[in-house]
């Protein structure tokens, strides 16, 4: 665990937030003040190694602009109530409550991470700022329990089967994990196994041409399972290292949602061993929890192994990534962060953390 123990001199006052409903007397409150934060000098704490780390990502830049509304509504106001801070009470548990739960965290989630920000105060000191306590909190929120390792190793084709509701941001994630394994000097080829909408073959085979890839697609209303049959094979005779699929997004009745990604399971595993190795489920960030009900709806339909989130660019709902963490126990493996190809990255909690608060620096003292 990243901590630094420089500095810490508060003595955090417990037991008196939320849970217990109390408000602290106001000599209490006032002396929490006089030991507000102490002076923030050491620089090689937690947000100085995370901003070490994402000063070396080759993604900071993407993550920096991606997330900037997500920034806005979390990051900055986590800062200003630092800069405020006084010690722990119900004004400030309720303050990071509605933070979170407007940043898309979801009440379930939200009140687990307050509740363990409250719980672990006596750690607070080994913090430069509460800030910086409080990411820490999030870290390991996300962070536990969650070992779900991809199963890209193989020495057949790698199948990785795209589901999702249209309009999510399916096909376009398709083609932008054409694009990031193709770079990676893999040998890919796509499946437009999209038959519902006509469209999203056109889609991705424009997509696939610019990229210089094999596409096999479906007829308007083939079965998608047909073309996902013609595309294994197609990926075994040509020696592909992966082929990835881009399914049909209708979101039907639970039974027939099912028996779609049953069928497309099941042809994949005849024409290829361990076949769909990954099953990814494109969510649209900005639909915030609703997006997590219907993922709840694939999850219990087929054997989803991770979730990639779009359109973080354009929402300021960032915080979906906790409660995916809370609600449905699978890893983010990507973040589409814009429209374009190359606007899609392996998603990364530090990256993320940094993305959303930028280290919570300020313009004065604290920027570069
Ligand atoms: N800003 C932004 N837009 C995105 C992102 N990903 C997808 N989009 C846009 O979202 C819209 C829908 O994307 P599609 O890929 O067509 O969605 P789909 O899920 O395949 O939809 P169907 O083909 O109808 O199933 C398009 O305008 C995309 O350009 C993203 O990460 N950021």
């Amino acid at each position: 665990m990243w901590q630094d123990t420089e500095g810490g001199c508060l003595f955090p006052v417990h037991g008196t937030g939320m849970a217990s409903g109390m408000l602290l007397p106001v000599t209490a409150r006032l002396s929490m003040q006089s030991s507000a934060w102490p002076e923030r000098r050491d620089r090689m704490g937690f947000f100085s190694k995370l901003k070490e780390k994402f000063s070396r990502s080759e993604d900071k830049d993407k993550y920096l602009s991606g997330l900037t509304p997500s920034r806005k509504t979390f990051g900055d106001r986590i800062r200003a109530l630092s800069n405020n801070y006084h010690g722990i009470d119900d004004e400030l548990l309720e303050e990071l409550m509605v933070i979170l739960l407007e940043s898309d965290v979801g009440i379930h989630a939200a009140q687990k991470i307050v509740d363990r920000f409250e719980e672990n105060a006596s750690r607070i000191s080994d913090y430069g700022s509460m800030e910086e306590y409080f990411i820490q909190i999030l870290r390991e929120f996300y962070d536990e329990s969650i070992v779900l390792p991809l199963n890209m190793e193989q020495d057949v084709p790698v199948v990785i089967l795209m589901v999702g509701v249209n309009g999510s941001g399916k096909t376009t994630t398709t083609a932008k994990l054409v694009k990031y394994y193709k770079d990676q000097g893999k040998k890919v080829c796509v499946a437009a196994a999209d038959t519902f909408r006509a469209g999203a073959v056109d889609q991705i085979e424009t997509w696939a041409e610019r990229l210089g890839v094999e596409c096999i697609k479906g007829r308007p209303n083939q079965d998608p399972s047909s073309v996902l049959v013609d595309a294994c094979r197609r990926a075994k005779e040509t020696g592909a290292d992966m082929l990835i699929a881009d399914t049909a997004g209708r979101l039907q009745n639970k039974q027939n949602l099912m028996n779609e990604l049953t069928k497309m399971h099941r042809v994949c595993e005849r024409e290829i061993e361990g076949a769909p190795h990954e099953t990814w489920l494109v969510l649209d960030a900005t639909t915030g929890q609703n997006g997590i009900l219907q993922a709840h709806q694939f999850t219990e339909a087929t054997n989803v192994t991770g979730i990639i989130l779009t359109k973080m660019d354009g929402t300021a709902k960032g915080g979906v990534v906790m409660a995916i963490r809370d609600g449905l126990e699978l890893p983010v493996r990507f973040l589409g962060l814009g429209e374009k190809p190359e606007d899609l990255r392996p998603f990364d909690l530090d990256l993320y953390l940094y993305g959303i608060t930028k280290g919570l620096e300020d313009d004065t003292d604290r920027s570069e």
